[in-house]
């Protein structure tokens, strides 16, 4: 079912403290975490029978959480421990939701965590602020079965890394939005089942917060329908330049494109252009010069770099970008440490590999890697992996989750590429089409799932990925 673009938002922790701050002024922050523990409560009966609980709490509201989550398990007859890892701040919120606990608090967790069937893990939520100590760790190591309140206690809710330790919960259960920790690596293997539950903050609050990330799904964008007027200039024209020497990445671009539903795909060849026409009758192969072909004006879209040689990329590159065209730079473009030479660009598709050659080593995290290459280029960036992130110059970031591991093939790559360039050439913006193509081309990924798809077998699915969105 197709999501509402508000439902996709991304809040980092400082942003949710924030949201905390503001749903305060209209409900109190112990009826948000009443209501977060009996979601929590909630999604545990429903998946687990009554068994024996220990749940760890630790100093902030996210312990708060776990002690509501305790007193309404018992209520319903579960037997329940609580261990306290650090008490609550007197007069927080968190001390009034321990103090409804009624039962007794373990000293040595240790002596019960193994035995017991559920461990709930609120610890750090939020606000973790600094690697959990080797007492923690070696405790959450000896749980069984977990089920954590917001996120795995040691996950960076903004950058999905791990400090220092994190449990592999079976069940994750957070509030209000996700963020961006939950679906980007390697935080994402530790969530288990995600579950996002409303505990009446009110989404009017959002647009206070102007949020800038979001979960890549239909939602987030919409591709153009085919009309029943629809020729093949209005479905739009993908130019592709064809290497001289690697030709397959070029023809796998344009196999993409023509599947995805271009009007029609014309591949310019450096070398021979033999290979090129014996490869498909649908593609059309441009007999006048470079200089010639720029200047039709229906051709916007251009994909320089499947195949391409340094040299050849460079050359390329710089006539396209003098010519205004939009332009998609993929693979070739990269062999260059300059960030220069990108400039003028519509959208770059680097693999961490490529991204790392040309823009340097990831300093603090990808999210943030990712922005700073937009800003520095003023093209989207489209940074491959297998939690994909999309960034534009004006600061918005797409995490894509949606993707197959079978993806990483040859040539899977430039299937991509052909894909963007098509929905650019359709009329859609320069992120929206990145964040489309992304998502259509795992799709095509997950469509054949039951085998290994080949780079042809992904651009093969994309018509079908293209209507599913
Ligand atoms: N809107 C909502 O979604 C709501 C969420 N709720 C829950 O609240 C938490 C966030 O609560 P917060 O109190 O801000 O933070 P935490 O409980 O996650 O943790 C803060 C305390 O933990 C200490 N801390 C942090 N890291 C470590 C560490 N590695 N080792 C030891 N102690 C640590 C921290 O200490 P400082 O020295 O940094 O101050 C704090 O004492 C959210 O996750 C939800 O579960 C609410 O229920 C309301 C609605
Ligand atoms: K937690």
């Amino acid at each position: 079912m197709r999501k509402e673009a508000s439902s996709l938002i991304l809040l980092t922790p400082s942003q949710m403290l924030e949201v905390d701050k503001e749903a305060a002024k209209t409900i109190p922050i112990i009826q948000l975490m009443e209501n977060a523990g009996w979601a929590v409560t909630q999604e545990v009966v429903k998946r687990y029978k009554p068994c024996s609980v220990l749940v760890l709490c630790g100093p902030g509201n996210n312990g708060g959480d776990g002690y509501v989550v305790a007193r309404l398990l018992a209520k319903k007859g579960w037997p329940v421990r609580v261990a306290a890892i650090g008490r609550p701040k007197v007069g927080s919120d968190a001390e009034q939701a321990a103090h409804r606990w009624a039962g007794s608090i373990v000293e040595h967790p240790e002596d019960y965590i193994e035995k017991s069937g559920l461990v709930i893990d609120a610890l750090f939520g939020a606000g973790l602020s600094r690697n959990i100590d080797s007492y923690i760790s070696e405790l959450l190591r000896k749980a069984r079965r977990v089920v954590a309140i917001d996120t795995p206690s040691g996950i960076d809710g903004a950058t999905g890394k791990v400090m220092g330790y994190a449990p592999h919960a079976e069940l994750t259960v957070t509030f209000f939005r996700a963020k961006p920790g939950h679906y980007l690596l390697p935080g994402r293997e530790y969530m288990g089942e995600l579950v996002i539950k409303d505990i009446a903050i009110s989404p009017v609050i959002l647009s206070q917060i102007k949020p800038q990330c979001w979960l890549n799904e239909p939602g987030l964008w919409s591709i153009p329908t085919s009309e029943v007027e629809d020729y093949k200039y209005r479905r739009g024209i993908v130019s592709i330049i064809g290497g001289s020497v690697m030709t397959g990445a070029a023809r796998l671009s344009a196999h993409a494109a023509l599947n995805v539903g271009a009007g029609l795909v014309h591949i310019f060849a450096l070398g021979s252009h033999d290979i090129y026409s014996s490869s498909s009758a649908c593609f059309v192969i441009d007999k006048d010069s470079l200089e010639t072909s720029l200047q039709d004006s229906r051709r916007k879209v251009w994909v320089c770099g499947p195949g391409l040689l340094l040299g050849e990329a460079k050359e390329i590159l710089s006539k396209l970008i003098a010519s205004n065209v939009k332009i998609i730079a993929d693979a070739g473009v990269f062999q260059a440490e300059n960030i220069e030479m990108l400039k003028g660009v519509s959208i770059i598709t680097p693999h961490i590999g490529e991204f790392i050659r040309v823009f340097g080593e990831i300093k603090a995290d990808k999210i943030s890697a990712a922005r700073v290459a937009a800003q520095q280029t003023g093209a989207v960036v489209v940074l491959k992996g297998a939690d994909t992130i999309i960034a534009s110059p004006d600061g918005r970031v797409a995490i894509n989750q949606h993707a197959s591991p079978r993806l990483a093939t040859a040539g899977s790559g430039d299937t991509l590429t052909g894909v963007i360039a098509t929905l650019l050439a359709a009329g859609m913006s320069e992120w929206e089409s990145a964040c489309a193509g992304v998502w259509l081309h795992g799709e095509a990924g997950l469509l054949c799932e039951h085998s290994w798809p080949t780079a042809e077998m992904l651009a093969n699915n994309l018509g079908k990925a293209r209507d599913n969105a």
